[in-house]
């Protein structure tokens, strides 16, 4: 131990850091926050500021600190990272205190809890997750939106690999765990790096929050709530009182998808980018309010499963449509309201100052006039909309009594309450005020009487009200009429005792005055308190309107209908869309496509040549189905639907790389969860399944897995496939039925009709692609060359993949029929055996650009 870390402080500063070694521990010295040891070289490096040290020599401390008054947006960088941060303050005046000065943590600041504007979003709920392992196939998840007060639980039956999906769905930035959690548990959460970790222990329920869980039914349900709410209540420190009552919710009561195909389908943000531009979420969320998007994100990750809870929601977008003005009209009211979801949450945590709550006033204003036009449109749903109008007006009348239009953020400097409101501060305010017209009276007098017009009075902070003369006038001032205060270069500043009797009773009013209107401020945002969960309910009411309406728009822009669901598994959509691509091609571009699949053909085969549009054809089904359960209209000219229970997708590779495991691994990892996980009532999209292997080795699992779909799980699939032979099913599997993206040549070019019909594809055009990609020439002519010579050659892949069981064996037999030749010539047929043995080998119909490069060197190598 060094001498630096014997001193008093750094005594203290180790205690502490002690107990948080888990956070950045920001001490508060003075004007700065101070980061120490390793902290200070982590933080240093994160935020990339000096770092600096205490002591000399080996004594040297590593150290790094962030001013006070800017230390916001660093902490807003490292929470953003994942980071916690324990904010360590002085709890006594330095000046008193004896020793080291007082230091306490007063909050801890972690990804799941932070409820500063500047770094939640205000589209998105920020979540914070508490897990609760009961055995190796039963755990309790608990979740709260800080910010909004929402709590829910539920309890997840099944592998560990459930929960991480769930957590993974659920987007949430941090997820407490017990001390003690099974190690390879903890370490496949980490694997994934979802989510920050931090741990709580006590699971049984502070007697604070205890009336939260009423409506629990188990105690493994209390148990995961509690871990949540007592890992709060030491980590905030302070009132938690908007906490909402913790709802249950069950996983089966939604549509289910796991994290891969949410992701795959683009539905909440876009594969490349990550970013919410070119989802789904991007066409049908809109909403006007912040509310509404959060909720519109939440049902589209959740759509129902309860057919009357559907119909429910597309009968209000039905009301929305048929109302066009009444919609619009509404829609622009839902713009004044503000996020009362988060303002619920500031008033409870008592942070709210008075330019929110008039946000709030105004807010409440318009609930009337909202309500009354839900009444026209909607009048099925109003009345359990608007439930407490009547308490409203009480709380409504305060605010508008208590406070000035637009107040400033500061609650300590006055300015916030209305005249009128409060006998007391209007006496202050009267005697300021006539201070104040004294004042100007004064100059007025004092100008008149000594003759300088250019005399004035003026006030700052260090010497009060003073008169200023300027220096050339200064002559004409009858000695002893004031008294000298300050030279300035230019004027010089006098007082009288008038004047600072009059200067005295104005600052003591506006001192009263502050303090006053800052006691008036806090009694009504205590008041403001007792309406938390009317305010909460309306929130949740507006949310829906908000987003139902924006359905409706959305539906009658982009010409959607409502869906129909069918009892008895069909499939019929007339004329379908994909809802993201017919929004970012030419307008009138997109070619729409039918969907039949019954009895007969549950499993569509879908062939066609690359780019042709099989992925975005199973995209657009699985997006017109997720679309129908969350209550949207869908775009297509006509739809039946079943009632999907689950969706699967394997979908393209471009988010395995960041994994570290081979995409043919996770294809096949993704495979084996829909082929375990699917029902009958379950929709899976297969795309090009087996393409990350060799030929024979692809196509048989390709193969299996169809017919074990088939004949096994029975659920409506979708699977796209380059391998052409794969097409011969269709002749022992009876639910199986092949489909082809058109494409025609017209003058030696490719067109791609985009259109999605019956019967096989006759070829791949996989050559044509790659001189769309612009490959240099020599290397397309002579792949077209290579594979005229395969097509006309008996040994096409098709024939071979039907005819002969292995390429080893087929070696041979070619061998064998040539027996009798002369070494000279035998060299050469050797070259050329090889040869077609490679070509025989490679599929061309879909090697990479970069493949049929390597592969075009290495025949030319062998034949020189
Ligand atoms: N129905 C359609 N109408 C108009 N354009 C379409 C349609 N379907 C697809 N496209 C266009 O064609 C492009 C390629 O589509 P998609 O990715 O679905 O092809 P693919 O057959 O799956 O290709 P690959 O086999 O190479 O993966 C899309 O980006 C889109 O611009």
């Amino acid at each position: 131990m060094t001498q630096q870390t014997q001193t008093p402080m750094m005594k203290q500063y180790l205690e502490i850091k002690a107990q948080y070694t888990d956070a950045f521990l920001f001490f508060r010295l003075g004007d700065f926050y101070e980061m120490f040891f390793d902290d200070a070289k982590l933080a240093a490096q994160e935020l990339e500021i000096t770092l600096t040290g205490r002591g000399q020599g080996e004594d040297r401390i590593p150290m790094c600190g962030v001013p006070y008054h800017s230390a916001d947006t660093y902490m807003s960088r490292l929470i953003e990272k994942g980071y916690k941060i324990a904010l360590c303050e002085q709890v006594e005046n330095p000046k008193h205190a004896k020793g080291v000065v007082k230091r306490e943590v007063v909050k801890l600041l972690t990804p799941g809890t932070v409820m500063d504007g500047n770094i939640i979003k205000e589209k998105e709920n920020n979540y914070l997750l508490a897990l609760t392992m009961f055995d190796d196939r039963s755990y309790g998840l608990a979740r709260t939106d800080l910010t909004t007060g929402e709590c829910a639980v539920t309890l997840l039956i099944g592998e560990i690999e459930e929960v991480i999906h769930e957590i993974a769905n659920s987007g949430a930035k941090e997820l407490v765990v017990a001390s003690t959690l099974d190690k390879t548990c903890l370490e496949q959460i980490e694997q994934r790096q979802l989510v920050t970790i931090s741990y709580e222990d006590e699971t049984t329920v502070d007697t604070n929050y205890a009336h939260l869980c009423e409506s629990l039914q188990s105690d493994q349900l209390v148990q995961s709530f509690a871990r949540l709410v007592n890992y709060l209540v030491r980590s905030q420190k302070r009132s938690l009182t908007h906490l909402q009552k913790v709802t249950y919710y069950s996983s089966d009561s939604f549509l289910k998808m796991d994290s891969h195909t949410k992701r795959n389908l683009e539905l909440t943000e876009s594969l490349r980018e990550k970013k919410k531009a070119g989802s789904l979420l991007a066409v049908i969320d809109q909403t006007v309010t912040a509310m509404g998007g959060r909720l519109v994100k939440k049902w589209i990750d959740r759509p129902l499963l309860d057919q009357s809870l559907i119909e429910d929601r597309l009968s209000v977008v039905t009301s929305f449509t048929e109302n066009f003005f009444g919609r619009e009209e509404l829609r622009d009211e839902l713009r004044h309201v503000y996020d009362l979801e988060r303002l619920a949450g500031r008033i409870a945590y008592g942070s709210v100052n008075a330019r929110e709550l008039v946000q709030l006033k105004r807010s409440l204003q318009q609930i009337p006039s909202i309500q009354a036009r839900c009444q026209e449109i909607v009048p099925m749903k109003t009345d359990s909309w608007f439930k407490e109008e009547e308490r409203m007006e009480e709380f409504l009348d305060l605010l508008e009594r208590s406070l000035v239009d637009d107040p400033p953020i500061s609650v300590t400097d006055g300015g916030m309450i209305k005249e009128g409101y409060n006998a007391e501060l209007d006496t202050f305010r009267d005697a300021s005020r006539n201070g104040k017209k004294w004042i100007a009276e004064l100059e007025q007098k004092e100008k008149l009487e000594t003759g300088i017009k250019t005399l004035k009075i003026g006030y700052n902070r260090v010497f009060g009200y003073y008169i200023e003369v300027t220096r050339a006038n200064v002559h004409l001032l009858p000695e002893g009429r004031y008294e000298r205060k300050q030279t300035l270069t230019n004027a010089e500043r006098y007082i009288t005792e008038e004047l600072k009797e009059k200067e005295s009773l104005i600052l003591e009013a506006e001192e009263k005055m502050e303090l006053l209107e800052y006691e008036l401020f806090v009694e009504v945002r205590e008041e403001a308190k007792r309406y938390l969960t009317y305010i909460q309910g309306l929130a949740h009411s507006i949310s829906e309107i908000d987003v139902l309406a924006g359905f409706a728009k959305v539906s009658e822009d982009q010409r959607y209908v409502r869906p129909t669901f069918s009892n008895d598994r069909t499939i019929h959509i007339k004329e379908g869309r994909h809802p993201v691509v017919e929004t970012v091609i030419k307008k009138g571009q997109y070619v729409a496509n039918d969907v039949l699949m019954k009895q007969g053909r549950d499993m569509l085969l879908i062939t066609g040549p690359n780019m042709a549009g099989k992925s975005t054809y199973m995209r657009q089904l699985a997006l017109i189905a997720v679309m129908a359960q969350v209550g949207c209209y869908v775009p297509a000219s006509e739809v039946e639907l079943p009632i999907f229970d689950q969706v699967f997708t394997r979908i393209g590779a471009a988010d395995d790389l960041a994994s570290g495991q081979s995409t043919f691994m996770v294809e096949m990892l993704e495979t084996r969860y829909a082929l375990t996980k699917a029902t009958e009532n379950s929709l899976i999209l297969l795309d090009e399944i087996g393409r990350g292997t060799s030929t024979y080795d692809g196509m048989a699992l390709a193969q299996a897995i169809i017919e074990y779909i088939h004949d096994t799980i029975r659920a409506k699939t979708l699977f796209s496939t380059h391998y052409h032979e794969l097409t011969q099913l269709d002749q022992s599997l009876v639910d199986l039925q092949n489909v082809h993206v058109s494409a025609v040549e017209e003058n030696g070019k490719v067109v791609f009709l985009h259109k999605v019909v019956d019967g096989q594809a006759d070829r791949s055009y996989g050559i044509y692609v790659a001189e769309l990609a612009e490959l240099p020439e020599a290397v397309t002519k002579r792949a077209d060359a290579l594979l005229k010579e395969l097509e006309s050659s008996s040994f096409s892949t098709k024939t071979q993949v039907k005819e002969e069981p292995a390429p080893g064996l087929q070696l041979t037999l070619f061998e064998e029929e040539q027996p009798q030749l002369k070494k000279k010539e035998k060299k050469g047929h050797a070259a050329a055996d090889k040869i077609a043995d490679k070509l025989l080998e490679k599929d061309v119909l879909h090697m990479t650009p970069i493949e049929a490069i390597q592969f075009v060197n290495e025949l030319q190598r062998l034949l020189k």
